[in-house]
């Protein structure tokens, strides 16, 4: 059996040695041609699974994405073909909502902002949106939730309107990117939406470029209005439009999602739902590859809680770093290889912490490793 892997994917060679022959190739460029005798294919978000890619293989059985985005894959051709298809649904969500965590934390700082007497209003309610409000509701911080597609669904949780959204102090998004339909998300935040926007909100958006349109955006913070931005994600990556870098408080290349359990999971979820269909053992586990973190705690100068917990933040991850790097790397190097070249990042999960302060438990429902 040929497995034709991303080489971005982490630990490919040991979760899929077993199945048969492994052949790296690098997300951008893979060609029909190369992969024409492919049994399985495992992809990230880079490469576009479609007829274009796939009409000279009549061999493939499997795709999966190591994502839990997956409109880079046709999956009505799959369907067609009778090709099994799966993504990786929550593997990130974690790592994306400590980003967002991590983000609020610096502009808390820079912003002089009061984060308890702020709403922070969260559009799709999925797996990230959900993370990011327990761990919201772990601070204390007021939220709100915006899915309409849940609510229908019957979700129990309290849902409002894009339009109290728009009011929130925080703004964060979390949704797939979809045309065309009731509920689409291409250009949600568009010229008209961002205009009304004020410059002390805080927008983010680390889920996919092209739900702000970004050259209404840039317009915006030419003429000195808008809201403070935090951009992980951009529209037409890898080509971006550089000139928002200035504008962004922080700002970062498509790595929100980019903890080492984060894209590892998105590893481990292919493993399984391949061994599945395979009618194979599931034997390996991501928690006996991962290596022991290695984590400094510096020390804390304050007995406020928020200071705790975001000293703690920053001991484990501190987006400015990831900031840094982008800002003084990409005109050097590209979008793609500093996201390739992605330095180690590990979870609050990752930081052991005893259980002897009274602020034990906050950290803990942060999703902090703390040991009684
Ligand atoms: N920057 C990164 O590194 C990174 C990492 C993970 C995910 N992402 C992106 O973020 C998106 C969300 O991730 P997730 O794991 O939460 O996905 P998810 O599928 O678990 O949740 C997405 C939610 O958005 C909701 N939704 C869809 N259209 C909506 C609309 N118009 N208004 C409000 N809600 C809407 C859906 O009902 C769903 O609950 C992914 O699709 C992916 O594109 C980016
Ligand atoms: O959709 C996702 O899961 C994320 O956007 C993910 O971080 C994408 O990473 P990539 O596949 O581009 O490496």
């Amino acid at each position: 059996m040929k497995i034709f892997y991303d080489e971005n994917i982490p630990y490919a060679k040991e979760f899929f040695s077993d199945f048969g022959e492994l052949v790296p190739f690098a997300g951008r460029e893979l060609t029909a041609e190369q992969v024409k005798e492919a049994d399985v294919l495992l992809v990230r978000s880079i490469t576009q699974v479609n007829e274009q890619l796939l009409h000279l293989n009549t061999t493939l059985k499997f795709v999966g994405t190591a994502t839990i985005g997956f409109d880079h894959i046709d999956q009505a051709y799959l369907q067609q073909r009778g090709i099994v298809f799966t993504n990786a649904p929550g593997c990130n969500a974690i790592s994306v909502a400590e980003y967002v965590l991590s983000a609020l934390m610096v502009l808390v700082e820079r912003l002089n902002v009061n984060l308890i007497t702020k709403t922070v209003g969260i559009v799709g309610a999925g797996n990230t949106g959900t993370r990011l409000s327990e761990k919201l509701e772990a601070l204390g911080i007021n939220y709100l939730l915006c899915d309409p597609i849940l609510k229908k669904a019957g979700d129990s949780r309290k849902f409002c309107s894009l339009d109290e959204i728009r009011k929130c102090d925080i703004i964060s998004l979390h949704v797939p990117i979809t045309k065309n339909n009731k509920h689409s998300t291409f250009h949600m935040f568009d010229q008209l939406v961002l205009a009304e926007l004020s410059n002390k909100q805080i927008l983010i958006n680390a889920c996919r470029g092209e739900v702000i349109d970004n050259q209404a955006l840039l317009q915006l913070k030419k003429n000195n209005k808008g809201p403070h931005l935090v951009l992980d994600v951009w529209e037409n990556e890898p080509n971006i439009l550089t000139e928002l870098i200035p504008y962004c408080q922080l700002t970062t290349a498509h790595i929100a999602g980019y903890s080492l359990e984060g894209k590892s999971r998105g590893t481990e979820m292919l493993y399984q739902a391949l061994s599945k269909l395979l009618n194979k053992p599931v034997e390996m586990q991501l928690g006996k590859i991962l290596p022991k973190a290695e984590i400094t705690c510096k020390n804390q100068l304050s007995d406020n809680i928020l200071d705790i917990v975001k000293q703690r933040i920053f001991d484990v991850y501190d987006v400015r770093r990831d900031d840094e790097i982008f800002r003084e790397q990409l005109n050097i190097k590209s979008f793609d290889y500093l996201r390739k070249n992605y330095p180690v990042r590990r979870e609050f999960s990752a930081l052991e912490l005893s259980a002897q302060q009274c602020w034990s438990e906050t950290l803990k429902n942060l999703g902090f490793n703390v040991k009684s």
